[in-house]
């Protein structure tokens, strides 16, 4: 799928993170993070095992205070916020990681009220049915609405987990592995799902892979992180347009269609 750059406002930064350090003891994590996103850029952080992506999502959601560095998310200064500010915050924040589980024993209709009605407790029985069905309309399973966890495919609870995060309307989602454990056709239908949510509801999204072909499909822009460090950010062809063999034989191991 090509991507089209028309829906993002290079003025208007909602991530910016600048100079960040982060050690645990002797392990040197994070050494130096510039990254700026702007709003409705997809950026992919890409990186082999252990690199730090997961601490940086963390920094970015205040569960990891930096050593070092400022991390500044929709205009709030993270390290510096109370748990007061830091629930606003997350309430903008979409995460969608490998351990957002759905609840087993709810309906898919179920599990998308769950968080709604939790968040905000004088819905309207027809504003809830509204977003319910906008969200599963978006990532094509309405007609799941009924059934139960169970009875979907992986690729299928995937998705209801992006819904459900959608249903909150976060201004940034955080996708955490997007298509680890899934097979070559279910992946490229959440890749194409990660594009169509950044279209339709013009969010923001820091996608962590180290999937070449998520990277391409879903990323304007891709961070390459070796050693504690974005050694490049720019388009996913010119990440790999470089004579750095640490570059290369990361490509080299990753297949790609
Ligand atoms: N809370 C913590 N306490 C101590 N060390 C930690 C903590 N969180 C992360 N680390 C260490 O930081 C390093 C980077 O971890 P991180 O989970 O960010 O890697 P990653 O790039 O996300 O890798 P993966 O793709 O395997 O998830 C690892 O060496 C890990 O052991």
């Amino acid at each position: 799928m090509q991507k089209e750059k028309g829906h993002i406002d290079y003025n208007t930064p909602v991530i910016i993170i600048k100079d960040l350090y982060k050690s645990f003891g002797d392990n040197d994590v994070l050494k130096g993070i510039d990254l700026t996103v702007y709003k409705g850029e997809n950026v992919v952080v890409l990186g082999r095992s252990g690199t730090g992506k997961s601490v940086l999502i963390k920094m970015i959601s205040g569960l990891l205070k930096p050593d070092s560095g400022t991390v500044n998310v929709l205009g709030y200064d993270v390290p510096s916020l109370n748990e007061k500010k830091l629930r606003e915050l997350r309430m903008k924040l979409g995460f969608s990681f490998q351990n957002s589980a759905l609840y087993d024993s709810m309906t898919v209709r179920e599990n998308l009220e769950f968080p709604l009605v939790k968040n905000s407790h004088h819905l309207a029985k027809k504003d809830l049915n509204n977003s319910i069905e906008r969200v599963l309309d978006a990532v094509g399973l309405l007609q799941s609405i009924n059934q139960m966890p169970s009875e979907l495919s992986g690729g299928q609870r995937k998705r209801i987990g992006i819904a459900r995060t959608l249903i909150m309307q976060p201004q940034i989602m955080l996708y955490d592995e997007p298509t680890a454990g899934l097979d070559p056709i279910t992946s490229t239908e959440i890749n194409n799902l990660i594009v169509a949510v950044q279209e339709k509801f013009h969010t923001s999204s820091i996608i962590i892979t180290h999937d070449l072909t998520c990277a391409k499909a879903t990323g304007d822009r891709v961070a390459m992180m070796l050693d504690g460090q974005f050694v490049k950010v720019g388009s996913f062809d010119s990440i790999f347009d470089t004579k750095d063999e640490r570059i290369n034989s990361f490509y080299e191991y990753n297949f790609i269609q």
